[in-house]
């Protein structure tokens, strides 16, 4: 329909709603924001990539993605919140200016496009890609099993009707590949990947894909504490952080394990609010204390990164 809804910080706003946003932001604060595509989904809907920083030459990139799987709306708000937050704050913010006068943060507001217009009309739970698979009617493939990270060796399925189906390949999704070669296009500047997911409350780093301790895994460990104190700072939130391995769970293909064996030092997943009592249905009530305190995090681990 042509009736367009207005876009709430507050609240969980649908695709067309954010890709009009995405597009007035930018817009709004040229000098600051600016928006391109990062490549098309299956089903053909543009995912969009904003570039957020002061414009200069040769500066470090953090890759910031969310809505990675369709149903954990807190992360596709909290990318909104981000990017308004640097375009409010640039300026009068000390911190913040610092950071985007010296670093870019390319910023993916929902990576798997399909799938959260999906939960929007279908599927509220809906969690892979919409790919149709050969030789059955199960749709989708989990884009975080997908990537070529110890690809479908454990914590992940073989079979497509499954809701960790890796794929039938390596980056087989359209979704997958685009993101994948951005990163591997631009491994020169970018020194830090964030990819928000829900929930666990938990602050993740390689490997997940098995229990090797990565050879950064120190300085990593210390960088996840110091951000995990920031966020608990703010409303007491707490979360736990470590390899995703023994933190969380085994689980191969992920988009983390693969950026950092692809040399993306300051690789991080967070998986934001709750523990487990509204899960993927985290009221709006809750986004904005979410993104505040995930934010402080996301500061800590960038100062870390211009810093190092
Ligand atoms: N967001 S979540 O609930 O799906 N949890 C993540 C956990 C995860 C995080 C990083 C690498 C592999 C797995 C998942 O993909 O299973
Ligand atoms: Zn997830």
């Amino acid at each position: 329909s042509n009736i367009r809804a207005v876009h709430s910080y507050v609240k969980y706003n649908d695709l067309d709603t954010i890709n009009a946003w995405s597009a007035n932001i930018a817009a709004q604060n040229s000098g600051l924001v600016s928006r391109s595509q990062l490549g098309t989904s299956y089903e053909g809907r543009p995912i969009y990539l904003l570039k957020v920083g002061k414009s200069g030459s040769n500066k470090k990139a953090v890759v910031l993605d969310c809505g990675f799987h369709a149903r954990e709306w807190i992360s596709v708000a909290f990318c909104q919140w981000f990017v308004k937050e640097a375009v409010e704050k640039y300026g009068s913010d000390t911190q913040l200016t610092n950071l985007l006068n010296n670093l870019d943060f390319y910023v993916v507001p929902v990576l798997n496009v399909d799938g959260y217009a999906y939960t929007w009309s279908t599927n509220r739970m809906w969690r892979k890609t919409r790919s149709v698979n050969s030789g059955t009617t199960c749709i989708g493939t989990d884009p975080n099993r997908n990537f070529n990270a110890g690809w479908c060796t454990v914590g992940a399925s073989s079979r497509a009707c499954d809701d960790t189906y890796c794929g039938s390949s390596p980056e087989s999704e359209r979704e997958t590949k685009a993101l994948a070669n951005f990163i591997r296009n631009n491994l020169s500047s970018i020194k830090g990947y964030l990819t928000i997911h829900s929930y666990s409350q938990m602050l993740l780093f390689p490997y997940s894909y098995s229990y090797a301790v990565a050879k950064d895994h120190t300085e990593l460990n210390t960088v996840a504490k110091n951000a995990v104190s920031q966020l608990t700072s703010l409303y007491n939130t707490k979360y736990t952080y470590g390899a995703g391995g023994t933190t969380i769970y085994l689980a191969a293909g992920g988009s983390d394990d693969w950026a950092y064996d692809a040399g993306v030092k300051y690789s991080f997943t967070f998986e934001l609010r709750d523990t487990g009592r509204y899960g993927f249905l985290l009221p709006e009530s809750q986004i904005q204390a979410t993104s505040q305190e995930t934010i402080l995090a996301v500061r800590s681990i960038a100062t870390h990164i211009l810093n190092n």
